[in-house]
């Protein structure tokens, strides 16, 4: 079963591994894209889906049995390359990079096309939430104060466009193993989603952390 595992692994296969599988995820974010979009006969439909098929069964041949899981590097930093927001090899994730402050704050800029859609030309709510839920929560681990998603609150002040968005958010305040967090999504007229939301260490690390120096912080 998937979970965080310690790898004995260098920064040199680390950086060939990632400009491996970076470009093969972006590739199958386009290919999500053309699908959604592509107006091509029947036909060129029917002879695309046995291409992707034997494409899927080539990389099949040899796979995890489960999911990737996260995993710590002997530098000290991780890898969630499996990750739903931003996982280096899950092409269903929005192609996000995040930027971090110790102070405990994340931004990133980023586009969000046709495969994010719910309403018609509009951002779905659901989406809002995956990316606040991971913005706010790399805001608690970059301040050093990681922590699950305890409870999650969102008000959407107007609808977001497809297109180019930014995220934002920060530590508002830290009582004990509970980290709170706030931020927003906007577009260029400014914010369309808010967001806050509690961060909490679960039991399992906080006795882990006591064992054997689990890592508090990721990097
Ligand atoms: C450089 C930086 C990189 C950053 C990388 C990191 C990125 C990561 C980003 C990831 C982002 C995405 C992340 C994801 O997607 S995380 C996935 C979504 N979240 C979950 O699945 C969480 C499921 N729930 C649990 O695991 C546990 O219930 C948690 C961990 C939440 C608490 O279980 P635990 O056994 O520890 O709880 P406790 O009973 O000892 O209580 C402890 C305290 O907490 C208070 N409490 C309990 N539950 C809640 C609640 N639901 N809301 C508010 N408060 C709650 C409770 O009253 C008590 O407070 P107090 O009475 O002491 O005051």
């Amino acid at each position: 079963m998937a979970r965080y595992a310690q790898e004995d692994v260098t920064a040199a296969e680390v950086a060939r591994q990632k400009a491996l599988y970076g470009p093969l995820t972006q590739s199958i974010r386009e290919l999500v894209d053309a699908a959604i979009r592509t107006e091509v006969d029947d036909d060129t439909v029917r002879a695309a889906q046995a291409e992707i098929e034997a494409v899927t069964a080539r990389l099949r041949a040899r796979q995890l049995e489960g999911s990737y899981g996260v995993r710590f590097t002997p530098s000290g930093g991780s890898r969630a390359w499996g990750n739903a927001v931003v996982g280096t090899r899950n092409a269903v994730a929005p192609p996000l990079v995040i930027h971090h402050e110790e102070s405990g704050r994340a931004w990133s800029d980023f586009d969000l096309g046709a495969a994010y859609e719910g309403p018609p030309g509009l951002v779905h709510g659901g989406v809002a939430a995956l990316v606040l839920d991971q913005m706010l929560g790399e805001a608690a681990g970059a301040g050093g104060k990681p922590g699950m998603t305890g409870t999650l609150t969102l008000r959407y002040r107007r609808a977001t466009p497809l297109g180019p968005l930014r995220a934002e958010a920060h530590i508002d305040r830290v009582e004990g193993i509970k980290t709170y967090a706030v931020g927003h999504l906007a577009d260029a007229e400014g914010v369309t989603v808010e967001a806050e939301g509690v961060f909490i260490l679960p039991r399992w690390a906080r006795e882990r952390l006591e064992e054997s120096g689990f890592p508090s912080r990721f990097e």
